[in-house]
């Protein structure tokens, strides 16, 4: 139940951080709602993203699906916590398809939101996505 650990200050506010920083590179000229993730996986590792959008509207991808797509493509599949940040006054919420996309990995984690204030509003994926579907309900076929 690794997931469900209280996670150490440091670890929060040092993910938080990557998660700002990241925002700075967030690609987003058609909406300005720039974004920046970063996931703590089980290993202790740190993997960041940002939001890339395209001309091709439908194709842009949110900064919390790329940071996650980071860690999966360096091997790791446990997360741990996930932080959101934003430049704004308004506290970040994930997408729906994001939650879903962590869900795959973490059937439950904390998840840190943060503005442009460093505030912080603190969750988990349990309650912003509950009821899920995930990968064990396809281990019995
Ligand atoms: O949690 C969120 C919400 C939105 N976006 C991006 C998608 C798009 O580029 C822009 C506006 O929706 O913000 C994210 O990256 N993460
Ligand atoms: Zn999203």
């Amino acid at each position: 139940m690794k997931n469900e650990q209280v996670l150490d200050i440091n670890q929060a506010a040092e993910l938080i951080r990557q998660a700002h920083q990241a925002c700075e590179d967030a690609y987003a000229p058609y909406s300005c709602y720039k974004v920046g993730a970063a996931v703590l996986w089980e290993s202790g590792r740190i993997t960041s993203g940002v939001n890339v959008e395209n001309a091709s509207y439908g194709l842009t991808v949110c900064a919390e699906r790329n940071a996650v797509f980071h860690g999966i493509g360096l091997g790791e599949r446990r997360i741990k916590a996930v932080a959101v940040a934003v430049p704004l006054e308004e506290i970040p919420s994930p997408c729906g398809a994001c939650r879903q996309v962590i869900r795959e990995f973490a059937s439950d984690c904390l998840v840190l939101l943060s503005n442009g204030s460093g505030e912080i509003r603190k969750t988990r994926l349990k309650d912003l996505l509950p009821d899920s579907f995930g990968p064990e309900f396809l281990k019995s076929i």
